[in-house]
């Protein structure tokens, strides 16, 4: 695929860990409203490939275009700033604030971008709303379920909007009915809000909801559907 039209488009990404290469000339890129599944084995290099197209670590070479932005000449209060308005994330253990009900650990977002306690709140229980999590939103993290969970980091990851969400094994710690139905959910509410996922995970089930795959190996990444393989 070409990056013609894309939103998020890295080219030459290097990047190496002492005598450990992570990342090998890469190239990848993804389109508004696609959801691109970076699979391949562990310590092949998708973790870094994910943290470095969104801005969390700088590659040693190479660039990353994210719009008319160049991601790796930005300064970091601008890409962290970035961040937070047009990214979200979602991890392989929610991450979720101990301290936090799960109304607001997804109105966070939107507080830290300066929205309303009221506002804020009020959105991130439409998000519960759709993630199917809203009856558990008096409660703290630790008085949930796994499941419930990812739902509400899903919830905190879609709630500001992003143009992009990146998932880091976001199913990694469930089992396989709460995973399919945090992916059906995380890539449905994707779709509609016209935002492109990149989604890591070395699951190949996990591949059946995304629009295209790619396989990391050895700090490369091919292309499935382009027939490099
Ligand atoms: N901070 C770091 N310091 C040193 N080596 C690192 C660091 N981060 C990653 N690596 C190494 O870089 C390589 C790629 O790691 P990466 O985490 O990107 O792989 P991965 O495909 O995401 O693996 P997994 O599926 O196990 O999470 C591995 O050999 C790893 O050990």
């Amino acid at each position: 695929m070409t990056p013609e039209g894309s939103l998020l488009a890295a080219e030459g990404l290097c990047k190496t860990y002492g005598r450990t290469t992570a990342l090998d000339d890469v190239e990848f890129s993804v389109h508004p409203g696609e959801v691109v599944a970076v699979m391949g084995p562990s310590g092949s290099g998708k973790s870094t490939l994910l943290h470095c197209l969104a801005g969390i670590i700088p590659p040693d070479s190479g660039t990353v275009r994210y719009g008319p932005h160049s991601l790796t000449g930005l300064s970091d209060a601008r890409r962290s700033a970035l961040r937070r308005t047009d990214f979200g994330f979602v991890f392989q253990f929610g991450r979720l604030v101990p301290e936090l009900t799960a109304l607001e650990n997804v109105a966070l977002p939107l507080r830290l971008n300066g929205t309303k306690r009221k506002e804020a709140e009020r959105r991130a229980h439409e998000w519960l709303e759709r993630l199917e999590a809203d009856t558990v939103r008096g409660r703290r993290p630790g008085e949930i379920s796994g499941g419930q969970g990812q739902r509400i980091a899903v919830a905190r990851a879609l709630v500001t909007r992003p143009r992009v969400v990146f998932a880091d094994e976001p199913t990694g710690a469930l089992d396989s009915l709460n995973g399919e139905r945090v992916l059906t959910l995380l890539t449905d509410a994707a779709r509609d809000t016209n935002a492109a996922v990149v989604l890591v995970t070395h699951e190949a089930r996990v591949a059946a909801y995304s629009d295209r795959e790619v396989v990391v190996r050895d700090g490369r990444v091919k292309d499935m559907q382009a027939g490099l393989l």
